[in-house]
């Protein structure tokens, strides 16, 4: 085990993590003076794991997001993704692992609108090497589609969708490369509570088959579907004291 990386008591020690966070900092420049978002921010989450994180606004939800999807990196502390040491990585390594491993849904949720449900989807799968066959690209898709319950919704422009569906449509995009962490950030934030807990269905189905699933809300019932509620507050991550059902 590597030494200041805490474990988490719910899976057997030694076990390999998909994420371990340890000591986490980060200060950005404020209009008038520095300001530490992230001071000393532990977080382990294991395959199939879901983590919700509730904190108020500009608590640094979002910069935490961004460190873990590695959109930017920590000032200091321990970054281990799949056991291995990415704290200071460079961003071309970064990028690729961004695609390789990670899923993101936003509260928008930045479809194409000239194009159908399907084909908002299958834009990524679009990799450096071009695009998979045809029939394989399609069943990927359709099943992507399926995974969050909305196959026949396949050759809907995004005009002809709800929000909740176009969210739906999103998530699918996230998880047609087969991530094994999707991050959301406050996915459900443009949606009322019934379509936000489609939404919420859909994200956490991506568990079932092993996905890490980390989730930024302020909705505390959709925070309570996830296996561990924590709070971000005073840059630091804790749990919260909200029911928990699993
Ligand atoms: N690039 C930046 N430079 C300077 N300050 C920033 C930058 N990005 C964010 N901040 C500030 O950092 C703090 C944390 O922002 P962040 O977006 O991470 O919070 P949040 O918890 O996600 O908030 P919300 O719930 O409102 O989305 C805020 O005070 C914000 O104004």
């Amino acid at each position: 085990m590597t030494p200041g990386i805490a474990t988490d008591m719910t899976q057997p020690i030694g076990s390999p993590a998909l994420i371990r966070l340890a000591g986490i900092t980060k200060t950005l420049k404020g209009q008038e003076q520095p300001r530490t978002i992230l001071d000393g921010v532990d977080l382990t989450v294991h395959s199939g794991e879901s983590v919700a994180i509730l904190g108020r606004s500009g608590s640094g939800k979002s910069t935490l997001l961004s460190l873990i999807g590695l959109f930017d990196r920590p000032d200091s502390g321990q970054y281990l993704l799949e056991e291995q040491d990415i704290s200071r990585i460079a961003e071309r390594r970064a990028a690729a692992l961004r695609s390789a491993r990670f899923g993101f849904v936003f509260q928008r949720f930045f479809l194409l609108k000239n194009l159908t449900a399907a084909q908002n989807v299958a834009m990524a799968l679009v990799n450096g090497q071009g695009w998979l066959p045809r029939r394989k690209r399609r069943a990927r898709v359709m099943a992507a589609l399926e995974q969050v319950g909305i196959a026949h919704l396949a050759k809907n422009k995004p005009p002809r969708l709800s929000g909740g569906e176009q969210q739906r449509v999103a998530i699918a995009r996230a998880l047609v490369r087969e991530p094994r962490i999707l991050l959301a950030d406050e996915p459900t934030g443009a949606l009322d509570t019934e379509t936000g807990n489609l939404v919420i269905d859909a994200l956490h189905s991506a568990t079932d088959r092993g996905c890490g699933l980390i989730l930024v809300t302020h909705d505390h019932a959709h925070a309570n579907r996830m296996g561990r509620v924590l709070r971000l507050q005073d840059g630091k991550l804790a749990a919260a004291h909200e029911q928990v059902v699993v």
